[in-house]
């Protein structure tokens, strides 16, 4: 990495984060998973743009032209469950390089077109360019919450509950047999599923919304750059100490037969699982683990936030571990420092 490149994405965000804002109903600007202003007097608009590039998020030996387009529209949709909001719009920016042919770039839009019927979302707008090498996909999406109700990474305090919704490391050991061995090569039945993780992530908004119907304090993130990176997230946002229980994190069914070294190293700095990490009040606890329950929803308490300065621990049986910031940061190469 040369000199002329930022050290650090969040530290490079952080430069350019103005210090005033000029529109009074802007709730919430740069800092959460997305912003966040007044809509009505019942809702608040919440809107957020990822982007997704040839190379750094895909080849076309790790994802189908249908993929991609799916993936890039859930990512996003991801970071409006992180806020405990619906979604309702989305506006596609595209890229396209010579080296993609009309059919693949359908492929694009009828993976974005699957994720956005099921959550009834409507596209609005986009742009389209050339490029010159790379294709390149961003996405702007538009969603909902009610007033007041928005779930914010600042929001955790000592003795909350921390809660996850489902297993992570899947999409990070598909990538590997991906970038091993390429999409078209056969797979287990294992294995497979442990592709379709990194090739179809499953935003969790029923999550989101539930969580925001509850009249809890609630903080929440998701889960595109790892658990132990988004944990550290809402350790800083709130400025508490997160810790995490190794025995109550849980490991996917398909890593039976894995190396575990290997497995945690996916868990805790894979990324890309796109789960929701969040963090409830301990009174609440119980209420929204009933609630999920009924709902079909799987949520598992991994831990306790504490006092103290921002940090992410991880216990286990006796012995304490500092985790680091690290999980993927773009600009200080793959799993790099955070
Ligand atoms: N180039 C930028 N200019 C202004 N704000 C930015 C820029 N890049 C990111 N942000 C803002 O910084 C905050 C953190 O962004 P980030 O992309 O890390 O969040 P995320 O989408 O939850 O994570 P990920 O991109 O890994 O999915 C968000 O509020 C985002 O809007
Ligand atoms: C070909 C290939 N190589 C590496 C990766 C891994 N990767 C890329 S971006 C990212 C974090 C989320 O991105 P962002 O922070 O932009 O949301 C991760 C884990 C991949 N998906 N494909
Ligand atoms: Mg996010
Ligand atoms: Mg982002
Ligand atoms: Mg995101």
């Amino acid at each position: 990495m040369g000199d002329s490149m930022p050290k650090d994405e969040f530290e490079w965000i952080q430069q350019h984060t103005p210090a005033h804002s000029h529109q009074k109903r802007l709730e919430e600007g740069i800092g959460d998973d997305a912003a966040v202003y007044k809509a009505s007097s019942f809702f608040d608009e919440v809107v957020c743009v990822d982007t997704m590039i040839e190379g750094i998020h895909f080849t076309k030996e790790t994802m189908a032209p249908y993929d991609i387009g799916y993936k890039a529209l859930a990512a996003n949709i991801s970071d409006l469950a992180a806020m405990g909001a619906e979604p309702s719009f989305y506006i596609v920016s595209i890229a396209i390089p010579p080296h993609w042919e009309d059919d693949e770039l359908s492929g694009l839009y009828e993976g974005m077109a699957e994720l956005g019927d099921r959550f009834e979302m409507d596209l609005i707008g986009g742009d389209t360019v050339s490029s010159a090498h790379e294709l390149m996909m961003s996405i702007t999406v538009i969603g909902r919450v009610e007033t007041g109700r928005r779930l914010l990474r600042r929001n955790a305090e000592p003795g909350d509950v921390i809660f996850l919704t489902g297993p992570v490391g899947r999409s990070a050991s598909g990538l590997k047999l991906l970038l091993e061995k390429g999409r078209h090569a056969s797979f287990s039945s294992i294995e497979q599923t442990l592709l379709s993780y990194h090739q179809r992530p499953e935003p969790q908004v029923k999550t989101g919304r539930l969580a925001a119907s509850l009249s809890a304090r609630i903080a929440l993130n998701d889960i595109s750059d790892g658990l132990a990176s988004e944990s550290f997230e809402i350790a800083e946002a709130s400025g508490v100490q997160m810790h995490l229980e190794q025995e109550l994190v849980p490991v996917p069914d398909e890593f039976a037969g894995y190396d575990p070294a290997e497995y945690w190293e996916w868990m805790l700095y894979g990324g890309e699982d796109f789960e929701l990490l969040g963090t409830v009040e301990a009174g609440s606890w119980e209420k929204f683990q009933r609630l999920s329950e009924a709902a079909g929803i799987n949520v598992t308490n991994i831990g306790r936030v504490e006092a103290g300065t921002a940090g992410v621990w991880l216990h286990n049986q006796g012995d304490t571990e500092a985790l680091e910031k690290k999980g993927y940061n773009h600009f200080s190469g793959k799993e790099g420092q955070g």
